[in-house]
């Protein structure tokens, strides 16, 4: 899927965070946005993938030529944050069921999902006793699982330690060209594979 922006601009009560991005994310290509702590990267991701809308211009979403509707999107995004909640009462083998009432994993099983993922040891737990890394690979897993064209990640190794953002890394990169994939970061490892990398910087007022 392709991501067209058009002069988008984000406003928090008086602040500018960002204005005038004008970007297009070709189908099956990787964007990377970069930035300072509190430039506005979380914030323009939100908005490119319609969790937020922008205070002015557009963002659209194209299917071959087809306009893809704000109400047909979710199904066809995953999006990985470290703001974002998992349900913290369900086991692993649950938390894969749910999930996939919304959208199909290529791994279904869980205990090959937890070998995936990494967290085999543990995973019968309830996922709130899971540690902050095993919950970020389980968040990592879900999305690069998902039969979703259209992958955004903020932040991605964030709580995962040098053996799991290996693992990020490896993985992502299996993705690229086959989904269309935005990452929020600061950390050059964690996007170096990216062929357009948008420095919020040069956006702020
Ligand atoms: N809902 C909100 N209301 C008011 N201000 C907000 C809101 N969300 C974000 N901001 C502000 O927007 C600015 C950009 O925040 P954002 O989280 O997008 O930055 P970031 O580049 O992702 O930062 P970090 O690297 O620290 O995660 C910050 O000044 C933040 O306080």
């Amino acid at each position: 899927m392709k991501i067209t922006a058009s002069n988008i601009g984000k406003r928090y009560n008086r602040d500018w965070i960002f204005k005038n991005v004008s970007v297009s994310v070709e189908n099956c290509s990787t964007l990377a946005i970069t930035g300072a702590n509190g430039s506005g990267k979380s914030t323009l991701l939100q908005v490119l993938s319609s969790l937020t809308v922008p205070t002015v211009g557009t963002v659209s979403f194209f299917s071959g030529t087809d306009k893809i509707e704000d109400s047909d999107l979710y199904k066809r995004i995953s999006y990985v944050s470290p703001y974002q909640e998992i349900i913290e009462e369900m086991t692993l083998a649950e938390m894969l069921q749910f999930h996939q009432s919304f959208k199909q994993l290529s791994i279904k099983d869980s205990a090959a999902f937890a070998a995936y993922c990494g967290i085999s040891k543990g995973q019968n737990k309830e996922i709130r006793n899971f540690s902050s890394g095993m919950k970020q690979r389980v968040k990592l897993g879900l999305a690069l699982l998902s039969d979703t064209p259209l992958l955004f990640l903020d932040e991605p190794t964030s709580n995962l330690d040098e053996q799991g953002s290996k693992w990020y890394v490896n993985e992502v990169t299996k993705l690229l060209g086959k989904k269309t994939i935005i990452i929020a970061s600061n950390i050059p490892e964690e996007y170096a594979f990216a062929q357009k990398v948008l420095k919020i910087s040069d956006y702020i007022l």
